[in-house]
């Protein structure tokens, strides 16, 4: 069997690994446009004489994973299966790294509650007064009457009021998805399964409870494959030890991943990565046995690459998933002492007064990973907002950089010249889910299932799931359909 795996990051990558593993004499040809791996998976060591390491290591993409959950589960079993165990740095849940994070609104930071009792308090603080009384609301709010998608902010305006939705889901939504919870689809992003709970028990704190009590939250699929990835008693090991973990960093950095995946490929007899090889042709054969990619024929392709590229190479109806753009700027402080707060990092709701520079939020990286033994920093900017107003996009990095120390001191009231910084303008970095998307993919999947005989998969951040263990457990999901139209 020859499959032909298009896009490199870490969508393709998984792919090509699981399937590497499951069919030896599978002849894997992965496809990657540019002259390295890894797509948004970004990790940088800038040489500096103000850290005892002799540089620093800043993340310009992802930086944490979460090992809770399916997609978590695939993610710790693809750390496991590339020996990566003892490079995980977890960040436990009962540290202030994992318990602390925070709101900027309107002009300081308000502690988000990471308790029921928190909860309670939290009317003292301006961002998140709202909070009791959201969820008071949802306890008595009738349920939606059709089964028709809907957006986030639409959902939780009517479960959680304007003020919870305003204040802190815009703020939530920034931090994942750099988006406009407006426009952003319920159905598709992480929040999906709540629809169903409301449809199910009408009030979605009680639903929440009582359906994750009845493990309802995976549906019969997704079961399966869990059953699957415990089938490795060493990944089951390597999960169960992390359920203490909100999150994991990686020492190395997150690009690690690459590099293990990378030398996996180097040592594979089945695996050939084609660098510097962009897909530019994608169709059935003659014979319609075979997809071809670029000149060579296979019998199976995953198509791992922004959905832009769908339409460029395909005839197929439009899936036209929109982007946004973040402006990662990267600080380094030699002095340990500069931030006055302990915590994951904190974000900004959608339409904060006096943010010029459409902060989204800051990550206090220093409380997750320190060998440099200073203060790290990243500050993440535009979004949705880059979209609204191309104009206010800084245009050089120095400019990024000074908007981010503008932000920093204002919200953090950390005065100092960062020792060192970096600036990295991620474009169309993060596919924007809008109201509908499901039902665009559902229209490519059948155009593709009559038209490429189903000899194509898509993957990929663009399709289910932006996290990246999303990606790798579809990546995992993708390799076992594909072993079995081979056996
Ligand atoms: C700033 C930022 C922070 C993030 N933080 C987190 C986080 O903390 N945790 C988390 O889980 N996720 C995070 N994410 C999301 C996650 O990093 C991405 O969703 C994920 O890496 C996407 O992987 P992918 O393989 O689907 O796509 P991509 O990384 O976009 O890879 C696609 C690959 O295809 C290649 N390609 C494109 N066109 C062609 C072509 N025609 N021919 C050949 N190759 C082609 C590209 O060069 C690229 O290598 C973050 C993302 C960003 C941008
Ligand atoms: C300030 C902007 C951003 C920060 N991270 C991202 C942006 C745009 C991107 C991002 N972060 C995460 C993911 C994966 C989502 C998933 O499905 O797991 C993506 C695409 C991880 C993440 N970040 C936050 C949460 C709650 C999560 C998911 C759950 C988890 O892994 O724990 C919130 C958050 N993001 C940022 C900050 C500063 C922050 C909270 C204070 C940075």
């Amino acid at each position: 069997m020859k499959v032909a795996i298009c896009g490199g990051g870490i969508a393709g990558l998984s792919t090509a690994f699981y399937l590497s593993r499951l069919i030896p004499t599978c002849q894997i040809d992965l496809y990657e446009r540019d002259s390295r791996l890894g797509g948004w998976l970004q990790s940088v060591k800038i040489p500096t004489s103000t850290s005892p390491t002799g540089n620093v290591l800043f993340e310009q993409g992802p930086r944490t994973l979460r090992p809770s959950g399916l997609a978590g589960l695939a993610t710790v079993d693809l750390l496991k299966q590339l020996k990566m165990e003892k490079g995980i740095k977890p960040i436990l849940k009962d540290s202030p790294s994992a318990k602390n994070k925070y709101i900027y609104y309107p002009n300081r930071l308000n502690a988000v509650p990471s308790s029921g009792f928190q909860a309670l308090k939290s009317v003292m603080q301006p961002a998140l007064r709202a909070v009791p009384f959201a969820l008071l609301r949802d306890l008595f709010q009738k349920k939606k009457i059709d089964n028709e998608d809907e957006s986030i902010g639409s959902f939780m305006e009517r479960r959680f009021g304007k003020m919870f939705t305003h204040r802190l889901m815009s703020s939530l939504i920034n931090g994942i998805y750099a988006g406009d919870l407006h426009s952003l689809s319920l159905q598709s992003t992480m929040f999906g399964f709540l629809a169903d709970v409301e449809r199910k028990y009408r009030s979605v704190i009680l639903g929440m409870v009582l359906a994750s009590i009845r493990g309802e939250l995976l549906t019969e699929n997704q079961k399966l494959l869990r059953t699957s990835l415990l089938k490795n008693e060493d990944t089951k090991e390597l999960f169960k030890s992390l359920q203490s973990s909100s999150m994991i960093s990686l020492e190395n950095g997150i690009e690690s991943i690459v590099s293990h995946l990378n030398a996996f490929f180097d040592a594979s007899s089945n695996v050939k990565v084609r660098f510097n090889q962009p897909v530019t042709r994608l169709a059935l054969s003659a014979s319609n046995e075979k997809v071809e990619v670029n000149n060579c024929q296979y019998d199976y392709s995953v198509f791992a690459m922004p959905s832009n590229q769908l339409s460029e190479l395909l005839p197929s109806p439009a899936m036209s998933t929109p982007t946004s753009s973040v402006y990662v700027v990267n600080l380094f402080y030699q002095d340990a002492s500069v931030l006055n707060y302990k915590g994951f990092g904190y974000l900004a709701p959608l339409r904060l007064p006096n943010n010029p520079n459409h902060i989204l939020g800051v990550v206090f990286d220093s409380e997750q990973n320190n060998p440099e033994q200073g203060t790290k920093l990243t500050v993440m900017m535009g979004g949705s907002n880059y979209a609204y107003d191309p104009k206010s996009i800084p245009t050089t990095p120095e400019k990024a950089i000074s908007y981010a120390k503008e932000a920093v001191k204002q919200s953090l009231s950390i005065h100092a010249s960062p020792d060192v910084a970096n600036a990295t303008l991620q474009r169309n970095c993060i596919p924007q889910y809008m109201v509908g998307h499901q039902h665009q993919l559902d229209k490519v999947q059948s155009w593709i299932d009559d038209n490429l005989r189903g000899r194509l998969y898509l993957t990929g951040s663009w399709y289910n799931g932006v996290s990246i263990g999303d990606c790798i457990l579809n990546g995992y999901k993708t390799a076992q359909e594909i072993a079995l139209k081979g056996q």
